[in-house]
């Protein structure tokens, strides 16, 4: 992973001339990066970590598992959202955590929090360090230091239960070595986010992250059968059966906790048989209405697409500008939706006819298989076309909620409204473009993304448009997060999300597990 970009330098996307084009002519943005600052230019803020404290965790994970060496702090200095970038690349003094601490077994990681709770030190769990809300942000908040702990040595596939369809997965596993571990055994999670290829199981665990395939697979949290969490206080082994009465699920809890109030070590996850048959079917509709309607009508009725999404106008058309555009040539205009069905030849018929009908029954139109064969080649690619656009000049971010199905298109209306207005505010026109990829019987989420032009100090830019946003989102009704989790980033809007009592239950469960207030201080719990 780049320190200050997204992913794999080799996969990087230069902007096309038709991109800049549109850029130039749309949102009157012509720049072109001048300033390409290397790792080694970038400044730190030195390490605080007192000599005898480095001492004392060398001696819990061993020496070459501990280090306040720059190179190995940078990386681990925040995660990938749009602010978390352009603050990499400022020339400014940057914070970062005073060390990095890789422990190999769950005694490790309590003796490190023992340690960490008695010489008042700050504890940041670190797995692929792909938030995008401020989740791994190194906040000192009165603490003496802050260590980055990556879990990237809880790296094993400990079983598969062929019998059950369950896994017990190491938390530090990225997307690809969990799924080439099943595969291997002839099976597989399903869990595909857009940042697949660097998140982590314990880091899905701990945000309720959703994947692409969500409409066959479900959200993460939907997989996870059991966790293992080790807290300062002691190590809980949650879920032990596929349901159970016993109370309060205590693994809710610990699902979307943010690394608050524990450190996931291993998670059992339902896994399934390598699917046999994948079918792929790309449709338009007239209009985004037409269209929601329209995957509103599939879902309810439980036909079983394996991913279903559908783009609005703009996402669409700003598609079909694009040299590698996922519509094909076929597509002109509308509203694009994707379908893909995966399982045994016979389930995938099956579900494919029954989605079809109902597709068809609500206005789509077929654009045949190749758009969303397109769609899927390259679903992991998007972040590479932000890093091109930000050192263009552009400003691009991304965020998300959900709602119920009868307050969709008032939602999606009030925070286009809501974006567009704050970025013309802030000197710049913008494209404001919209998806529909996590669908359930009740509502659906919508995720957005914005380009704008960088106006003044883009950081800041972006907070005011973002404080606007997450205003909206609130009074209209909207989850402040469907699957980026809280963070530090909206943390604000936490209270208004849950209540004062909920915050209020939360500060009693983290004063039980972590009395000393050592894990993940500033993220989560207003
Ligand atoms: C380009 C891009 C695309 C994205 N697409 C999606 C998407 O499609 N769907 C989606 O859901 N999210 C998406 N995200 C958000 C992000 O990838 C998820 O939040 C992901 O689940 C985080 O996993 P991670 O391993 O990188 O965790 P990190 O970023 O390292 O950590 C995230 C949070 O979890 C905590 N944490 C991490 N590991 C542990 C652990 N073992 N125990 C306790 N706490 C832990 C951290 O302290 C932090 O609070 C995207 C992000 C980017 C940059």
């Amino acid at each position: 992973m780049k320190w200050d970009a997204w992913g794999d330098p080799a996969r990087a996307k230069p902007l096309s001339e038709d991109i800049k084009g549109l850029l130039a002519a749309a949102l009157g943005v012509t720049g072109d990066d001048a300033s390409q600052l290397t790792a080694d230019q970038v400044v730190l803020r030195p390490s605080a970590l007192p000599d005898e404290d480095l001492k004392a965790l060398a001696a819990i994970v061993g020496p070459s598992q501990v280090s306040t060496a720059d190179a190995d702090r940078l990386p681990r200095a925040g995660g990938k959202s749009t602010p978390d970038l352009l603050r990499r690349k400022s020339r400014e003094p940057q914070d970062a955590p005073d060390a990095v601490v890789l422990p190999a077994g769950e005694e490790e990681v309590a003796a490190v929090l023992a340690l960490c709770a008695e010489r008042r030190i700050a504890v940041v769990p670190f797995g692929g360090g792909t938030s995008v809300v401020g989740g791994v942000d190194p906040i000192r908040a009165g603490f003496t230091a802050v260590i980055s702990l990556d879990l990237r040595r809880f790296d094993r596939l400990h079983t598969l239960d062929e019998v059950s369809g369950e896994a017990v997965l190491g938390a530090g596993l990225t997307g690809p070595q969990a799924e080439e571990l099943l595969a291997a055994r002839g099976y597989e999670l399903g869990h595909y986010p857009q940042s697949f290829r660097y998140a982590t199981i314990g880091g899905f665990a701990a945000t309720r992250s959703s994947g692409q395939d969500s409409a066959g697979y479900g959200r993460f949290d939907e997989m996870v059968r059991g966790l293992r969490v080790v807290t300062p206080v002691g190590t809980l082994d949650l879920g032990r059966a596929p349901a159970s009465a016993a109370g309060p699920d205590l693994r809710e809890l610990f699902l979307g906790s943010e690394g608050v109030f524990g450190v996931i070590t291993a998670v059992r996850l339902r896994v399934h048989p390598l699917p046999a048959v994948r079918a792929y079917e790309a449709w338009s509709f007239p209009d985004f209405a037409t269209g929601a309607a329209a995957l509103r009508a599939v879902e309810q009725q439980g036909t079983g697409p394996t991913v279903m999404r559908l783009s609005d106008e703009t996402e669409t058309a700003v598609n079909l500008a694009m040299t590698d555009k996922i519509g094909g040539a076929q597509v002109t205009g509308g509203c694009l939706a994707v379908t893909v069905f995966e399982g045994t030849a016979e389930q995938v018929a099956a579900r494919h006819e029954l989605t079809r009908v109902a597709l068809l029954a609500a206005g789509g139109t077929s654009l045949g298989e190749e758009p969303a064969r397109a769609w899927e080649h390259g679903r992991f690619d998007a972040p590479y076309l932000r890093d091109s656009l930000l050192a263009a000049g552009a400003l691009c971010e991304t965020l998300e909620t959900a709602t119920g199905w009868a307050q969709l298109e008032e939602l999606k209306t009030a925070v286009t409204q809501t974006l567009t207005a704050a970025l013309q505010e802030s000197g710049s026109a913008s494209l404001v473009m919209c998806h529909i990829s996590h669908v359930y019987p009740t509502g659906a989420s919508l995720y957005f993304t914005v380009v704008a032009a960088q106006q003044g100090d883009p950081i800041e830019q972006w907070a005011v448009v973002k404080r606007a946003v997450c205003d909206t989102i609130v009074a209209n009704g909207g989850t402040i997060t469907h699957h980026h989790a809280i963070g530090a980033d909206h943390r604000p809007w936490m209270d208004q999300e849950i209540g004062e009592l909920g915050v209020r239950i939360l500060r009693a469960v983290k004063d039980t597990v972590d009395p000393a207030g050592i894990l993940n201080p500033g993220k989560l719990i207003p």
